[in-house]
């Protein structure tokens, strides 16, 4: 568990795997923190180093009055990467994350050498649906969105389990400021003509349940980068890296393989 001061933010982020391996850098989705990847991580390849940090108004990072800008999110992303002297990463984003992904790889293409999209698009629904999550989220706070959340991010079967409980307690504990800056963020954004101009190795991971990002939107997105894959996780909704960790896991692996962040 370590703090960047970057100047204007401090992130928190925390460093698995090998210090001298290949990065792998994770960003997660909306209303999450780090733990997203806690089931993922020690299945992966332990020879690479992975990286995955606290977003702006998220877990342990700094919260700045709402709202956040896009640019303002991807900007805190590439200095952190080169706070920690990253190039040459294998990206995954989820949701939020992956537009993150779409606009840092633009910005900074030294920093990504591939990506993955899992869950997310280009853009993520309408200015009005987010400026109406705003104003819930400011006039009563996160609570009254998290059973409509829940069904977005995670399929019926799931939904049933007792580790239900902890996710929802992770999204109703995000710093209302966070949360809304971050809204206001996926609000401003439409990349659908600056990810066209992407390329670069890129695998696109989807559940067939998920309610924010749903598959069709998804292989929209890949479909603007040529060679993007697109796999589908059966039985997962908008967290597959929370409900299929093993079928998430050996997916990065073979994508990290197909890149050479490991050797075959
Ligand atoms: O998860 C994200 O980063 C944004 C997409 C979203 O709206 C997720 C949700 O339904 O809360």
């Amino acid at each position: 568990m370590q703090i960047a001061d970057l100047g204007d933010i401090r992130l928190h982020y925390r460093i698995d795997g090998t210090p001298k391996g290949a990065p792998v850098v994770f960003s997660n989705s909306l209303g999450t923190d780090l733990r997203l990847w806690d089931q993922v991580i020690p299945l992966l390849p332990p020879s690479l180093k992975y990286i995955r940090y606290d977003r702006r108004g998220h877990g342990l990072s700094d919260t700045p009055p709402a709202p956040y800008s896009m640019g303002q999110l991807i900007r805190d992303t590439e200095r952190l990467l080169d706070h920690l002297g990253v190039t040459d990463c294998l990206f995954v984003g989820l949701s939020i994350g992956g537009m993150i992904a779409q606009g840092l790889a633009v910005k900074r293409p030294d920093l990504i050498r591939a990506m993955v999209l899992s869950n997310t698009a280009a853009k993520i629904a309408t200015p009005d649906i987010w400026r109406d999550r705003i104003a819930t989220v400011e006039t009563h706070g996160i609570e009254p969105l998290a059973d409509p959340v829940m069904e977005r991010w995670f399929s019926p079967d799931f939904r049933k389990t007792p580790a239900l409980t902890a996710w929802r307690h992770m999204l109703t504990r995000t710093p209302a400021a966070g949360y809304a800056g971050c809204c206001a963020a996926i609000a401003g954004t439409d990349f659908y003509t600056t990810t066209a101009t992407l390329r670069l190795p890129t695998l696109g991971i989807g559940g067939d349940h998920d309610g924010s990002t749903p598959p069709d939107l998804m292989r929209e997105t890949l479909a603007l980068i040529p060679g993007a894959r697109f796999e589908l996780l059966r039985g997962t909704g908008h967290l597959p890296c929370v409900e299929a960790p093993e079928a998430y896991a050996a997916l990065l692996t073979d994508f990290l393989r197909s890149t050479g962040h490991i050797t075959p």
